[in-house]
């Protein structure tokens, strides 16, 4: 398995960014209130969850890719297996069906099997950005 160890210690902490439908106003808000630490990191989304988080904040440094239903979920999870993303934040709406649910699995199956860091709710994304920021700067400008 690789891990991400050729990364080079100064370069931006890499993380995928990716809403369902009902939560892209919960993550664009997110986003929003962790500006100052997420400004030090880079980012990929999915295609309409990218394009709203982009066009809210055009400072951020965010590539989007293709919309989840469309393979976005699975070009992330490529991502993933090749050692290219240092956390994933990706608020699920668990009360709706999903026609790609399987991509879905599919990407958070990657994730747990490359030991990812890996958000699904609000609360465990502020952990986990504190976390990733902790592990990797030593402190946190909140
Ligand atoms: O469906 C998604 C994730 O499964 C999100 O894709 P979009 O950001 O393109 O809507």
């Amino acid at each position: 398995m690789q891990d991400n160890d050729s990364k080079e210690d100064d370069a931006p902490l890499r993380i995928a960014l990716v809403a369902h439908d009902a939560k892209k106003d919960d993550i664009v808000d997110w986003v929003g209130k962790h500006l100052n630490l997420l400004r030090k990191a880079t980012f990929v989304g999915t295609g309409t969850t990218g394009g709203r988080i982009k066009k809210a904040f055009p400072e951020l440094d965010l590539t989007p890719l293709f919309s989840g239903p469309l393979g976005g979920d699975q070009q992330i999870g490529a991502m993933i297996a090749e050692g290219k993303l240092d956390g994933l934040i990706f608020f699920v709406d668990p009360l709706s069906p999903m026609p790609h649910d399987v991509d879905v699995k599919a990407l958070n199956r990657l994730a747990v099997v490359y030991d990812l860091p890996m958000a699904q709710s609000r609360r465990s994304a502020n952990m986990i950005i504190r976390g990733m920021m902790m592990e990797k700067y030593g402190t946190i400008d909140l």
